[in-house]
C-alpha cells in the first residue's frame, strides 16, 4: 500500500517546517521532515558526515542516501506504532526535492494534495538570516550558502511541481501570518481531504446500523 501523501512544497524559507510541525499535531496527519530527520543524525556517523558535507555547502544530500534514510525512517515509525498508513495521512517536508527523487518515491507515496507556499525570492533569503541566530543551522550560516540553496531550489526542486497533475496544487502566500495560513491549508486541503477518506466508512457503518 502506498502511504497517502499531502506535500508542502516551497523554497528554504517558505515555513514548511513551521506548518508541518503544527499540521503533524492534529489526529490522523503525520509531519515527516527530511531536514530533521538530517539534524537529528550524529555527526560522528557516516550518513550524518556525508549530511554535513553537503548541506554546510548549500547543496542536496545524494539521492539514494535520501531516499534510503527517510524510508527507514518512516518504516520505523510503523513498527513503534507512531505512524498509521491505514488511517492517516503523511505530511511530506522537504520531499521530493528533484525530479529524481519524485521517481524513486512513485511506489512508495500517493500525492493526494500539493501545498506550495510561495515568496519573493529575498523575503525567504531575509528569514534564513533570522533564521541563522536563532537556530545555529551552519545551512543558512553565510548569504553564499544561502543563495545556493535558493538557486539549488529553482534549478532542481521547483520543475519537480510540473510533474503533477496541476489541480492538486494549492498555491498559498507565504507572507501571510502563520495563523492565516495554516488556517488556508486546513480549509483548502487538510479537510476536504481527511472528511473524503472518512465518508465511505461512516456512510457504510450508517447503512449497517439502519435509520
Ligand atoms: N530530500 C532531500 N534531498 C537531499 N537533501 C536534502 C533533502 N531534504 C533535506 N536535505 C538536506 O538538508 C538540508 C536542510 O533541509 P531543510 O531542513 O528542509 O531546510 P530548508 O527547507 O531550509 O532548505 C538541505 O539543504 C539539504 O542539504
Amino acid at each position: 500500500m502506498r502511504y497517502r501523501t499531502i506535500l508542502l512544497f516551497g523554497a528554504p524559507g517558505s515555513g514548511k517546517g513551521t506548518q508541518g510541525q503544527i499540521i503533524g499535531s492534529i489526529p490522523g496527519f503525520q509531519h515527516s521532515s527530511t531536514g530533521d530527520i538530517f539534524r537529528s543524525l550524529d555527526l560522528h556517523t557516516e550518513m550524518g558526515r556525508k549530511f554535513w558535507e553537503y548541506s554546510s555547502r548549500g547543496q542536496l544530500v545524494p539521492d539514494e542516501l535520501t531516499i534510503q534514510l527517510w524510508k527507514q525512517y518512516i518504516k520505523g515509525l510503523e513498527y513503534i506504532n507512531q505512524f498509521h498508513p491505514e488511517s492517516e495521512f503523511l505530511v511530506l517536508d522537504g520531499l521530493p526535492r528533484n525530479v529524481h527523487q519524485k521517481v524513486l518515491l512513485e511506489d512508495v507515496i500517493d500525492v493526494q494534495a500539493i501545498v506550495y507556499l510561495r515568496a519573493e525570492r529575498d523575503k525567504m533569503v531575509e528569514r534564513l538570516r533570522r533564521r541563522a541566530l536563532k537556530e545555529n543551522r551552519f545551512d543558512d550560516a553565510s548569504d553564499e550558502v544561502i543563495n545556493k540553496r535558493m538557486d539549488v531550489f529553482g534549478r532542481e526542486t521547483r520543475p519537480v511541481l510540473d510533474l503533477y497533475p496541476q489541480e492538486l496544487i494549492h498555491r498559498i502566500d507565504a507572507t501571510m501570518s502563520q495563523i492565516r495560513i495554516l488556517s488556508e491549508i486546513v480549509t483548502r486541503v487538510l479537510v476536504p481531504l481527511k472528511e473524503a477518506v472518512e465518508r465511505p466508512a461512516d456512510e457504510s457503518l450508517a447503512s449497517l446500523q439502519g435509520p
